[in-house]
């Protein structure tokens, strides 16, 4: 079996009060600097996706000595990463609830311009962020995914309307487009009216790598039917089978075999010793505070080998299709989980084999 192997760029080894330690390079923050180097580093140990959550509320509360919710747009933040990396897969998060999909078609075809094949989009539908948007009151879960499963259809839909084929650029007969091949969308429903095409043609014909990110009854039924992952929160391994099971299952019911892949988020306290890991753990979130760094995510406190053997036991029991690891408390947490962890996790054959998930 092989694990996808995703790593977070939160960046959740500054949050808590991480950013306070000499080396955090926490002034860097928005230049994208620590990020490019992490997923640089990521990319060199075998890492097949760099993973943006994102969400569009600054809560005044946390911010005062937090940096949980500081960042740059993540669109923007791809392109930067596209320009330094070669290799791994770059999946940027889009609230279906507070988007619309031409805009969202249109930055990622651009995005897949800068970094062709490897450009995913992790589709969420937000629970917090409508005082941004003009909205009353933010819908249902069941309403916020059928808009999202909308956005995704008139998403693909202008993708599909461009292709690459399309443009000629034939200076002798003076065609530049081949307009024939340019199939406008047409789209009107629920939510969306959308004629299209995009301004851009499509560089791969596949549609995008498609991940979906949350754990109830809808987000199940429509992973099952659409999505290439699920990302997810499975404290418990009894958690991550359940969900597994569930979206395979639903994903049967639609005939889609072998997806989608359940990815769970899994936050890594790393040191030496497991006696150093707790005093970073509880230097980052001292039991006063609130512990809002990676969630509730699955968790280790511990050596790489204990990040290991936590991974191996969840894989054994086919509770995972790989993880999003979001490493914490420290650089150091970072340089652990790619210089020690990953090759590890190599020689066992859990990791390393190239994600199905990317077309390049
Ligand atoms: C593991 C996980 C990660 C999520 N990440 C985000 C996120 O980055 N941004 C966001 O706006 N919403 C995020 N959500 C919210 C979901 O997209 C969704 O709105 C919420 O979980 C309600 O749907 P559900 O009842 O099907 O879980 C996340 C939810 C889960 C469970």
């Amino acid at each position: 079996m092989t694990l996808v192997a995703g790593f977070s760029i939160a960046p959740t080894w500054m949050r808590g009060q991480a950013w306070r330690r000499e080396d955090s390079r926490a002034e860097e923050l928005l230049s994208g600097g620590p990020i490019i180097d992490a997923v640089v580093r990521a990319e060199r140990a075998g890492f097949d996706l760099a993973f943006r959550p994102d969400a569009l509320t600054l809560p005044l509360g946390t911010i005062g000595s937090d940096p949980a919710h500081l960042g740059l747009d993540p669109i923007v933040q791809a392109a930067q990463l596209a320009g330094a990396t070669r290799r791994i897969g770059l999946v940027v998060t889009v609230s279906a609830t507070f988007s619309e999909p031409y805009p969202v078609a249109r930055q990622l075809v651009s995005l897949e311009h800068l970094a062709p094949g490897h450009i995913g989009w992790n589709v969420v539908t937000s629970r917090s962020g409508d005082e941004q948007f003009s909205v009353e009151r933010l819908p249902d879960s069941a309403a916020r995914w059928r808009r999202a499963e909308e956005l995704i259809d008139v998403v693909e839909s202008l993708r599909a309307g461009f292709p690459a084929a399309a443009m000629r650029v034939d200076r002798d007969s003076g065609v530049l487009v081949d307009v024939e091949r340019v199939r406008p969308t047409n789209h009107a429903g629920e939510n969306f009216r959308v004629a299209g095409p995009l301004p851009l043609p499509v560089p791969t014909p596949q549609p995008l790598p498609l991940m979906v990110a949350g754990g109830g009854e809808s987000t199940i039924a429509l992973a099952g039917r659409r999505a290439d992952a699920m990302f997810a929160s499975a404290i418990e391994i009894e958690s991550g089978s359940s969900q597994r099971a569930a979206v395979r299952a639903a994903a049967k019911d639609a005939g889609r075999p072998d997806r989608p892949l359940l990815l769970p988020g899994l936050s890594l306290v790393l040191a030496g010793t497991r006696g150093e890991a707790a005093a970073i753990e509880r230097a980052t979130y001292p039991p006063s505070g609130q512990r809002r760094g990676a969630g509730p995510h699955w968790s280790v406190v511990g050596t790489p080998e204990d990040a290991v053997a936590s991974i191996v036991a969840r894989a054994e029991a086919r509770a995972i299709d790989g993880f999003i690891a979001f490493p914490v408390g420290s650089w150091r947490s970072v340089e652990l989980l790619c210089d020690e962890v990953m090759p590890r996790l190599r020689v066992l054959g859990l990791v390393g084999e190239g994600t199905p998930l990317f077309h390049a």
